[in-house]
């Protein structure tokens, strides 16, 4: 179990309070996303749990023992975690198979052998297995990297935004194989992410971060339906700002799938402005009372102006 508690987190480099108050728990084989805008602190705390970073004002234990910064550790970093990040740190001149086979035991050839073979199959990357490294694109080097990282059989592994340079077809591939292999091994992830998909569908827990500090933190889901602020809602789509007396006696902040084009009239006249191809449906940008309003509709709006009504599959 992962404990982390810090109250405060600045470089020593500035007065600026970077993190304060992160505290969670994290169990053996539970998978936790860091969600936050840019700049929000998601890589400094992934840095400060790997030992990378000193820790003044707080302590991060896993099973009772705490774990250090650079100031106590002469190799910062600790065994039994992995951290993979956006850059790479291969062996360009030797192949795929070499550089994930490094971290292996070297006693049983065979054993070893199907080592690798389930790792690239995991990160999908078993037909590169004899390439040189420096010929792979961006996202396959990525793909080693996280190869590499799990042949080292890490408890933790922290993932910081690994996914960045893969194509979205092969990231949802390649996130299910891997957090699938993370769940039957017991890994506990902690993954720094500004996509929600990626949270939702992938993380048992997610903590949302704003300026440094937890504003949500829970199951998927029970973070989701508490969303209710423009930046928390804005993480799963274009939000609409309903002002009180439209639909309720308060304002409302509703995403695109909650609103609907209705037959009769109601208090939401909206001239529509735009509308994007999204593949399954269009996503329509309206104009009520000189604010964005936004929801989904399966066809191309040829009105200039429609009434809307709450969906109600919306909820
Ligand atoms: N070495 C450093 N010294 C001083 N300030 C830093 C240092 N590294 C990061 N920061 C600052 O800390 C804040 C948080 O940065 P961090 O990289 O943790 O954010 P992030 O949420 O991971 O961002 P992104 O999603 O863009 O990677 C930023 O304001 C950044 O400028």
């Amino acid at each position: 179990m992962l404990n982390v508690n810090i109250q405060s987190f600045k470089y020593p480099t500035t007065e600026k309070v970077i993190l304060s108050q992160i505290n969670f728990l994290l169990k053996n084989g539970e998978h936790l996303a860091i969600l936050g805008e840019s700049g929000c602190g998601k890589s400094t705390l992934l840095h400060l749990i790997y030992g990378l970073l000193n820790l003044d004002s707080g302590k991060i234990t896993y099973n009772k023992t705490p774990l250090f910064g650079p100031s106590h550790n002469l190799i910062p970093g600790h065994t039994f975690m992995k951290l993979v990040s956006q850059e790479v740190n291969l062996m360009p001149y030797t192949s795929v198979e070499e550089n994930v086979a490094e971290h292996l035991s070297r006693l049983d050839l065979t054993e070893d052998n199907n080592r690798v073979n389930e790792l690239l199959e995991t990160v999908q990357l078993l037909s590169y297995k004899n390439q040189k490294v420096q010929d792979l694109s961006g996202g396959q080097k990525q793909r080693v990297s996280l190869a590499r990282a799990l042949a080292k059989q890490p408890k933790i592994l922290l993932l910081d935004e690994p996914f960045s340079s893969i194509d979205t077809f092969k990231k949802n591939a390649l996130r299910r194989t891997l957090f699938r292999y993370l769940k039957k091994h017991s890994i506990s992830c902690v993954m720094a992410t500004h996509d929600a998909n990626e949270a939702l569908a992938f993380a048992d827990t997610i903590a949302l971060l704003e300026n440094g500090t937890i504003i949500k933190y829970g199951a998927a889901k029970d973070v989701y339906d508490a969303a209710d602020s423009v930046y928390e809602k804005g993480f799963f789509g274009e939000v609409s700002v309903i002002p009180s007396g439209i639909f309720s006696q308060e304002e409302q902040l509703l995403l695109p799938h909650e609103l609907t084009i209705s037959e009769e009239k109601t208090a939401l006249k909206t001239l529509i402005e735009n509308a994007y191809f999204q593949g399954s449906h269009y996503l329509v940008e309206g104009n009520f009372r000189g604010k964005k309003v936004y929801f989904n509709h399966p066809t191309l709006v040829t009105e200039t102006q429609v009434y809307l009504k709450l969906s109600t599959h919306g909820k």
